[in-house]
């Protein structure tokens, strides 16, 4: 029995069928990839590319992306620090319970404070002993970020947000009059190559052969 949050007298339910037995059955092990950045950094496109590229190969995954999450589950939250922040903790949850069902859970948020990102991180540690041999970090989670500068992202302006902000519109807009804490622990960092954006196979490429590394493309 325990107190959890705000619940009280709350029993943990065991299942007959753990991580373990899904693993094997999808032939992966479950993850979360999570890919942080400006807007129009390129999260979706490489959030997009990479599902297909394990699609191809026979993996399951699954996109938690800021934008559409914010129609349903975080329908009830604006972008004040204190919304970013409960956003990236549901959602850090939600992968959570992906990466549980056995699935490569890719999260395509902003997710501009690094005290979030670090709790997320905290969130999945690799609760079994053998497995953790595995893995260097410990977690199951590991960090994209998408390194473009902002006047790349301002220049694409896909939905016309920054000319918005800039113009006074939007108040609180990353990058802009919100921050950015750059990443100091990401695992996987995308940059521009002589003043160019890879192509988003190259990107996508460049995190399956992370995952085939770690050993997550095979149970
Ligand atoms: N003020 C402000 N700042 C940043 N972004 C804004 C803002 N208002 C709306 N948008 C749009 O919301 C998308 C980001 O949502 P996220 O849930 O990823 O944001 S966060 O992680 O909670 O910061 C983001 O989508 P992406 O462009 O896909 O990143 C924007 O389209
Ligand atoms: N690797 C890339 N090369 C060229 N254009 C890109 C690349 N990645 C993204 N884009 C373009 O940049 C814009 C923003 O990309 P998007 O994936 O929506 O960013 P985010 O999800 O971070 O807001 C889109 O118009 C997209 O087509």
């Amino acid at each position: 029995m325990s107190t959890i949050g705000n619940s009280m007298n709350i029993f943990w339910q065991e299942s007959p069928i753990g991580k373990l037995e899904r693993q094997k059955l999808l032939n992966q092990k479950g993850c979360v990839v999570w890919i942080t950045g400006l807007s129009g950094s390129g999260k979706s496109t490489l959030a997009c590319s990479l599902s297909n590229e394990l699609y191809a190969r026979g993996k399951l995954s699954y996109i938690l992306d800021g934008d559409n999450l914010r129609h349903g589950l975080n329908k009830d939250l604006g972008f004040k620090a204190e919304d970013r922040t409960e956003n990236i903790r549901r959602v850090g949850e939600v992968a959570k319970l992906f990466a549980d069902a056995g699935l490569i859970c890719i999260a395509s948020l902003i997710s501009p404070y690094r005290k979030d990102r670090d709790a997320c991180r905290a969130m999945l540690p690799d609760s079994n002993f053998i497995e953790a041999s595995l893995f260097l970090n410990g977690s199951h989670l590991d960090y994209v970020f998408m390194n473009m500068p902002l006047a790349l992202c301002e220049e694409r302006d896909p939905k016309g947000l920054y000319k918005l902000a800039r113009a006074g519109k939007i108040k609180g807009f990353t990058g802009i009059d919100d921050p950015y804490d750059l990443p100091l622990n990401c695992e996987i960092e995308i940059n521009q190559k002589d003043g160019v954006c890879p192509m988003p196979s190259a990107m996508a490429g460049e995190v399956v052969t992370y995952l085939e590394d770690k050993g997550y493309l095979q149970d």
